[in-house]
């Protein structure tokens, strides 16, 4: 368990903070802080970064990922540009979601509307140790589909 402190930005006040939908889930749901009176439509192709009106900490050592919804994905097309996209622990700035519509229709986002999900996660940092030669292995320099189908 770990905490991530949250403030609230004015356009979020009244919407729910992100939260588990069920006990084993991974990742706690994003809504969009656009205004009541603004309909905000991304057309076919289009792309935009949609405020949560939520600036996080988190604790060092953690990072969180802004991953899409897949209902989201299947149902209109809609996701994360960048996915998943990095909330580094430093950040302090209010957490965006980039979302595009690859869909074929409009896609209306409307207040308080679930747009993806927040998953937090430790990572490590590493160090870069330059050497002049790697060591061999089996697989050496094969990938990108070298193992066959
Ligand atoms: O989907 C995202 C991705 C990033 N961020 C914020 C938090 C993150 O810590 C910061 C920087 O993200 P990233 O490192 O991906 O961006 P960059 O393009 O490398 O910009 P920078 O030079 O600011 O690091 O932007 C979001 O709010 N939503």
């Amino acid at each position: 368990m770990t905490t991530v402190r949250v403030e609230r930005l004015p356009h979020a006040e009244g919407l729910p903070l992100p939260a588990y939908e069920t006990t084993g889930s991974a990742g706690m749901d994003l809504r969009a802080a656009v205004a009541e009176v603004e309909t905000l439509v991304l057309e076919p192709g289009q792309r935009r970064l949609i405020p949560t009106g939520l600036k996080i900490a988190l604790e060092p050592g953690y990072e969180a990922q802004v991953r899409p919804r897949s209902g989201l994905a299947l149902k209109h097309g809609v996701t994360c540009l960048n996915a998943p996209g990095t909330i580094d622990s430093d950040y302090r700035g209010e957490v965006g979601v980039i979302l595009i519509n690859h869909g074929e229709l409009p896609f209306e986002i409307r207040r308080g509307e679930r747009i993806a999900q927040l998953v937090v996660a430790p990572y490590t940092q590493a160090v870069m140790a330059e050497v002049e030669a790697l060591d061999e292995t089996a697989r050496g320099a094969g990938g990108f589909g070298s193992t066959g189908k």
